[in-house]
């Protein structure tokens, strides 16, 4: 018997195994069956890869929030989102386990059209197959950190339905990046308003340089948050400065978000290379380390943040399973640190 292994771009790698057909009692020349075994391998390799990708997308729609029960049909969501055109929300992966995702609409301080409302998701769900992730930080392009929705695209979708889809279509994506199993921080330089304060409560941390606000204006707008940062924002700051925040549309820079708990450093340079470059620093003392340590530390905090104490002490048990004996804490046995 013959037997080879197969490499098909995009779908993996098959063995095939070719031998010749004793029952005609002649030996047949295996090499004609070739072209013939090689499509049954690629179909058997691509029925595989649509398998994993259904898993995949079935796996995504498991962890939404929303979805067609709730009158959640995304794909409709998306194609309307995509009508209104402008900037972009890019993502840099690091080797190092560290991912730049960018808010790029600086003409509009980096207001979100439709279409990077649709990027972020995308971008959410690159860093959620990310598996040698450690550490994200968010910021804007332009020095300034984002002014919530495009008040254009906002005015063409006022109508319930659309105002519905779009509030539902970013929380699924903001819960979905509050909960990636990495170490996520926003680092605020200029205005962060509106939908743009509400993305800032969706990460784990807050970095702000000086002079720069977190600003629920929405009051302001005849609005309340939609994106989820009402909860998120009571659960970071308490309910009664919550609803001062809120119902005072009230300013919150650096020291008064500090005092809060709402920020967890006041940056010294308010230079935008400079001030990525001290969040970067920051941030590393967090997400030092291998990945599967980082990850793990973090998926305890979401499941304790969010789930009743007995399922979080049993989410706990199964992360705990997932990094004893392995191969980080077999090799500290071995180096017996100094914790001085
Ligand atoms: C649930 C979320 C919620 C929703 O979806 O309903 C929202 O997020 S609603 C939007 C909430 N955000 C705002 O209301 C912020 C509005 N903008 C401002 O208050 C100011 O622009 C400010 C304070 C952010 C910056 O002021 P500054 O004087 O420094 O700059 P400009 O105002 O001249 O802005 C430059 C340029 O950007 C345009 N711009 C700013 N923000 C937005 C926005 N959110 N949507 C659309 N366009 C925006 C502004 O109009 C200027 O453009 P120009 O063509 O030069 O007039």
């Amino acid at each position: 018997m013959l037997s080879t292994l197969v490499q098909l771009p995009e779908l993996g790698t098959g063995e095939l195994h070719l031998e010749p057909d004793r029952h005609s009692g002649q030996e047949q020349d295996s090499w004609k069956e070739l072209p013939l075994r090689l499509t049954e391998m690629a179909l058997a390799l691509w029925k595989n890869f649509l398998q994993i990708t259904m898993k995949r997308i079935l796996q995504q729609r498991r962890l939404s929030l929303y979805n067609g029960a709730h009158g959640y049909e995304e794909e409709s969501i998306k194609k309307k989102l995509q009508q209104f055109s402008g900037g972009s929300v890019n993502l840099v992966k690091e080797d190092n386990g560290i991912a730049i995702l960018t808010l790029n609409n600086p003409k509009l301080m980096n207001a979100f059209t439709g279409t990077m409302m649709v990027e972020l998701q995308e971008r959410v769900t690159e860093l959620e197959n990310w598996k040698d992730g450690k550490g994200l930080i968010i910021h804007g392009a332009g020095n300034t950190f984002c002014s919530g929705s495009d008040l254009n695209v906002v005015k063409e979708i006022s109508n319930s339905q659309d105002g519905m889809n779009m509030c539902m279509f970013m929380q699924n994506t903001l819960t979905r990046l509050m909960r990636l199993p990495l170490i996520s921080v926003a680092l605020v330089q200029g205005k962060a308003f509106g939908g743009g304060a509400e993305l800032t409560t969706a990460c784990d941390f807050r970095l702000m340089t000086p002079g720069s606000e977190i600003r629920f204006v929405h009051k302001r707008m005849g609005l309340v948050p939609g994106w989820g940062g009402g909860a998120r924002l009571v659960r970071l700051v308490g309910g009664g400065a919550a609803l001062q925040l809120l119902a005072g549309a009230e300013r919150a820079g650096p020291e008064r978000a500090l005092a809060l708990g709402l920020a967890e450093l006041a940056l010294p340079s308010a230079d935008e290379a400079a001030a990525l470059a001290e969040a970067r620093a920051w941030l590393s003392q967090y997400t030092d380390g291998p990945a599967a340590v980082v990850r793990a530390a973090k998926k305890v905090v979401t499941a304790a943040r969010e789930l009743p104490l007995e399922d979080a002490l049993r989410t706990e048990k199964d992360i705990f399973g997932t990094v004893w004996g392995g191969p980080a804490n077999l090799e500290a046995l071995v180096r017996r640190p100094k914790h001085k």
